[in-house]
């Protein structure tokens, strides 16, 4: 098409406005830590502190490739930095081979907590595979009481200030999602929220595990599926219209459907305009886009288009181990690119509290009660 662009994975770079609140004053890290966040894409296997992962390698004789945590943590960050999802994947190797009986899986999970509570998110909705974690002969319920476990204990240090629920993931290359499905509806009203696949996109198509969506749809469960990261178009198409996926991991191939005319007008292909239409939240994940290959820069990711465009953007770490980041990061990296403000942070922030599988009560409550005056805090300061 002439005089107009189709985008491709990556969005025209947007105009950047410098990064200031509503007074002026220019929006710091610290002050972006101190505002409530949401988090709903963050895996428990890609967020251990270094250290622990060193600690509980040697306890179980694990082989690191460094054992020192800095050396350990900088290891990892470079290993993902590899352009692929399939070779970012493999960093987990070494994650989920400590994380194979019960102690070490509550201690991962209490960090966890606590760690981004210290980052100021006050919801969050933590995934992982229980498949992966039952080498050391765990049940998958087993596993799933052991990440509880360590969950409420670091709600109850953190006093309130933050509340975490599991998401059960099933691994897109294995043939286990519909015990996982059971699993996540056995455990609804006991810390899980709902359901998710992961893993290598490419060759391994959402309608794999039908049979486990249309079970979760019959239990009027929620399921978020990763689609349109190292895959495009099909992918998401077949997420949301073939298996009824409540939210995109990532989509953020959705921009393949979008395109930009050179008079800075737009036009969204038939699938753009029902995600908009539909308002299906987007779990955008920037730093890890950028490891894997799905986004240039974090000043090129279509986060900025898709933003302006008002579709619903919601800001996440994915695994802040590899991709040495935090919810703090992700959103101050955002203020820096494209000079987000107190509004546009608020917006990220209510559209993830939107999208979120707690109940209407419970979201509204957290909209309401926490998200808005910790903002209108902020704004006074
Ligand atoms: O961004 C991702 N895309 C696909 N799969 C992922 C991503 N991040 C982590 N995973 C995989 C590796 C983990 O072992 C698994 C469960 O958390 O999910
Ligand atoms: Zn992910």
């Amino acid at each position: 098409m002439s005089g107009s662009s189709r985008l491709g994975c990556r969005a025209p770079r947007e105009p950047t406005r410098r990064a200031r609140c509503e007074d002026g004053r220019v929006i710091t890290r610290d002050d972006v830590r101190r505002a409530p966040k949401v988090l709903l894409h963050d895996h428990l296997d890609g967020g251990l502190r270094p250290a622990t992962v060193a600690e509980l390698a040697a306890e179980v004789g694990h082989e690191l490739p460094a054992t020192d945590p800095e050396e350990l943590g900088r290891w990892f960050a470079e290993a993902a930095d590899s352009g692929s999802l399939v070779r970012y994947l493999e960093t987990f190797d070494h994650t989920v081979a400590v994380m194979q009986n019960g102690p070490a899986l509550a201690r991962v999970a209490r960090e966890c907590v606590e760690d981004l509570a210290a980052d100021g998110v006050v919801y969050a909705e933590i995934r992982y595979a229980p498949e992966q974690h039952v080498e050391g002969g765990m049940t998958l319920d087993e596993v799933v009481a052991a990440v509880q476990d360590g969950f409420e204990a670091g709600m109850a240090a953190a006093g309130g200030r933050i509340v975490v629920r599991q998401l059960l993931t099933a691994m897109r290359h294995q043939a286990r999602s519909m015990e996982i499905a059971e699993l996540a509806v056995a455990w609804r009203d006991r810390g899980v929220a709902g359901f998710d696949i992961a893993g290598a996109e490419a060759g391994h198509p959402p309608t794999r595990h039908l049979d486990a969506f249309e079970y979760l749809q019959r239990e009027n469960s929620h399921f978020t599926i990763h689609a349109g990261e190292a895959f495009g178009l099909p992918s998401i198409w077949q997420a949301i219209q073939w298996c009824g996926a409540d939210r995109l991991g990532h989509g953020v191939r959705i921009v393949d459907d979008i395109t930009v005319h050179d008079d800075g007008s737009v036009e969204l292909g038939r699938l753009a305009a029902y995600v908009r239409d539909q308002r299906i939240p987007l779990e955008m994940c920037p730093a890890s886009n950028v490891q894997t290959g799905a986004a240039e820069s974090v000043a090129e990711h279509p986060i900025g288009l898709l933003t302006r465009l008002r579709f619903r953007v919601t800001v996440n770490t994915d695994n802040r181990l590899m991709s040495g980041t935090s919810m703090t990061g992700e959103m101050h990296a955002l203020v820096e690119a494209f000079g987000y403000g107190y509004d546009d942070l608020q917006w990220f922030t209510i559209n993830a509290m939107k999208s979120a599988f707690l109940p209407f009560d419970e979201r509204l409550a957290l909209i309401d009660e926490v998200i808005k005056p910790g903002y209108a805090a902020l704004r006074r300061s």
